[in-house]
């Protein structure tokens, strides 16, 4: 077995992926240049706010993009299996790629189910072929795991006939029947009451542990991230910006993007101060970025922010990418090198020390 297909490769590894949407006012690029690696049962995070690409790189995987998309450049795998750039699988290749590795949950339980099927019907079709399939008992069984009661109702009901919260536990059923290894979850709670995002959540993360299937969770909901997943990604126009575990990465956020995105979380408010909005909105880009796309809203933003693209750097055990971090201080091993990778500016050491004269 090649090391590309093998069991060892990463559930889903994007580099450098670029997708625009053509649209009558020219194109949006919706990714630019986005890296993303998940390994296989890792449950990560993917934030960012609400234009930064999230559903357009979960939705990716499957090549399951709006026709409007178009794909240029850089390169996507599903476990070792090409999506995007050379080799990309197409026709029944794709198709047994979303059948046998992929599975989706999204933000409404109830629109993505069948509105003029009944859910036994739906959880047939979405179990594996076969014998099985017509096992009605079996059906029942994996509806018993996601907390339903009441199954044989359930099981005759059309989608319409069953609560939001009822139809996103049918909605997780049917992802994890054929035990895929890697689920997109885009805002799985995000239409469910609020008293019961909590359930749902837990939910799908004890299913996708419990199977040995990574979870990538698209949302816009910091406490969810801290309590759930192990890895986070932040991504801000098209790109990771901060990438690592997420209890450092949420505990010291250190890209200034990841930051403004803390400090905005309910609860971060301290006693007498204001809780801090993100000032400005995000970018839609119409080509390639030429520098970093916070830049603009950035409070600490160096005179290259705008015009120099920041590389990605190894830093305090994450992923960052931006001018202020360049790299491990005193690690030769992370320091400027001929790759390209940009040196640290006099200012980005002086944010730094600043930064570390703060912590003291
Ligand atoms: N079919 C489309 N045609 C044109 N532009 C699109 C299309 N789909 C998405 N976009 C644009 O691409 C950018 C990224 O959108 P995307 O939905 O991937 O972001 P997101 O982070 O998932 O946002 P949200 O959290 O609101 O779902 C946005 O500017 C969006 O308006």
């Amino acid at each position: 077995m090649s090391a590309e297909t093998g069991s060892a490769a990463p559930v889903l590894a994007a580099t450098d992926l670029v997708i625009e949407y053509s649209t009558r006012n020219g194109p949006i690029r919706s990714l630019d240049q986005a890296t993303l690696t998940v390994g296989s049962g890792q449950i990560v995070a993917l934030v960012g706010e609400s234009g930064s690409g999230k559903s357009t790189l979960g939705m990716a995987t499957g090549r399951l993009l709006a026709s409007n998309a178009v794909y240029a450049g850089g390169l996507l795998s599903v476990a070792g299996r090409p999506v995007y750039g050379p080799g990309a699988q197409g026709g029944e290749g794709l198709r047994a790629l979303r059948r046998e590795v992929l599975a989706f949950v999204f933000q409404n339980p109830v629109a993505a189910l069948n509105p003029t099927m009944r859910i036994r019907r739906q959880m047939e079709l979405a179990g594996p072929a076969g014998r099985e399939a017509r096992d009605g008992s079996s059906a029942a069984e994996a509806l018993g795991e996601v907390g339903l009661t009441d199954v044989p109702r359930v099981l005759r009901s059309y989608p319409h006939e069953l609560s939001g919260g009822m139809a996103q536990r049918v909605g997780i059923a049917m992802a994890l029947r054929r035990r895929p290894r890697l689920l997109i979850a885009d805002e799985p709670t995000a239409a469910v009451d609020a008293t019961l995002r909590a359930q749902i959540l837990n939910l799908l993360v004890s299913q996708c542990r419990d199977q040995g299937c990574a979870l990538l969770l698209l949302t816009h909901d910091l406490h969810a991230v801290a309590q759930h997943t192990e890895q986070i990604a932040v991504m801000y126009g098209g790109r990771m910006v901060e990438h690592g575990p997420t209890a450092e990465v949420l505990g010291r956020p250190m890209h200034p993007y990841t930051r403004a995105l803390v400090a905005a979380l309910p609860g971060e408010e301290r006693p007498g101060r204001r809780l801090e909005a993100i000032g400005g909105v995000p970018p839609v880009l119409h080509a390639g970025c030429p520098g970093c796309a916070f830049a603009p809203r950035c409070p600490d933003a160096l005179p290259n922010c705008r015009d120099v693209r920041p590389a990605d750097a190894a830093v305090a055990g994450r992923t960052l990418t931006c001018h202020l971090h360049p790299g491990e201080i005193g690690d030769p091993s992370a320091a400027p090198n001929d790759a390209g990778r940009p040196r640290a500016t006099e200012a980005g050491r002086r944010h730094l020390d600043k930064e570390q004269e703060a912590a003291r």
